[in-house]
């Protein structure tokens, strides 16, 4: 059975006009030649005064470029392109204020027309509000990579970024330098204080910790009382005057926590990248070893391997 239903023109208007999401025509330069749907203010400003105007008029010179290519891809390939961009009120010239207050998330599917518009070539732009599953996902996205307790970045992110260094440093041999320190007697805390107090020391360490490291470095708190830093492009000299800040700084902000002896302090062991390394592994497993020789010599110091300049 065939289907003939047709529509008026006013019909065709009138479904145009009730699309959920704002549908624009724009041309290969950039020119809104009309704008369909996108009526509800709660997911869109009304945009229909841009109609006839050109992106470069209403958009900053950067977005401008960036929406022209996103034009210029589509009709180069004849095939739907997928963005996603973030825009505000305040990124688009001219238009009303009523509307979402923040910046919106779209999503942008783009499809070339396959008939000239204004003499011209043009595409079908609809621009999908995905705010809301955007926050979603940087928000799973940081929970993911950052430590609850802390706020420091969490192992996950930190084997991510030791991998991407031990890359860089095969390409380019960058120096940099692994870190690592775990709490003395840090289980006296618990034990003596109770549970959220050992929490407590652990988030005031870790704020001792960022204050003590330069801002390239990164700082991760790897678990339980276990932390460790990556600083890029260090001397031995400047890493060790970092260590011994941070041993300094651990002793202090752990001293309130003290409830007898041993105090609680810090154990610190240092790696640096090297030639031979075959893997993360073999870093990783100096800065333990440096650790633990740090540990079983009494704990508060610090101890280093395979440090060319040692
Ligand atoms: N409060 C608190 N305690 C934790 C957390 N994660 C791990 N711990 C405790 O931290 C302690 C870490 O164990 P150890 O490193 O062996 O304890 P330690 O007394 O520091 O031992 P040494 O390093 O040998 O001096 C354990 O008692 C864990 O229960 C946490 O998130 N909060």
């Amino acid at each position: 059975m065939t289907d003939t239903t047709f529509f008026t023109a006013s019909q065709y208007e009138a479904i145009c006009a009730s699309l959920p999401d704002p549908t624009f025509i724009l041309t290969e330069t950039g020119r809104y030649a009309a704008i369909l749907g996108g009526k509800d203010k709660r997911y869109y400003h009304d945009g229909s005064s841009l109609v006839g105007k050109y992106i470069a008029d209403v958009l900053v010179a950067s977005k401008t470029d960036w929406f022209l290519q996103q034009i210029r891809d589509t009709l180069a390939r004849q095939q739907m392109l997928v963005v996603e961009y973030e825009l505000s009120a305040h990124d688009v010239l001219g238009l009303p204020t009523d509307g979402p207050v923040d910046a919106i998330w779209f999503e942008g599917r783009i499809t070339a027309l396959d008939q000239p518009c204004c003499g011209e070539r043009a595409v079908v732009w609809v621009a999908s509000n995905i705010t809301a599953s955007k926050r979603l996902q940087q928000q799973l996205q940081q929970q993911a990579m950052n430590d609850e307790l802390t706020g420091l970045h969490n192992r996950r992110r930190f084997m991510q970024v030791l991998e991407e260094a031990y890359a860089a440093f095969q390409r380019q041999a960058t120096p940099t330098w692994l870190i690592s320190f775990d709490v003395d007697h840090f289980k006296a805390i618990n034990d003596d204080l109770g549970h959220p107090a050992g929490d407590q020391a652990l988030r005031d360490l870790a704020g001792m910790v960022q204050q003590a490291a330069a801002a390239e470095d990164l700082v991760c708190r790897l678990g339980g009382d276990e932390f460790a830093l990556l600083c890029p492009v260090r001397s031995l000299a400047e890493v060790t005057a970092l260590a011994q800040r941070l041993l300094h700084g651990g002793r202090q902000v752990l001293q309130p926590y003290a409830t007898g002896e041993p105090a609680p302090t810090l154990s610190i062991g240092i790696a640096h990248f090297l030639a031979q390394d075959r893997s993360t592994e073999d870093i990783l497993r100096r800065a333990d070893q440096a650790l633990y020789l740090s540990k079983t010599q009494g704990g508060h110091q610090m101890s280093t391997t395979g440090c060319a300049q040692e």
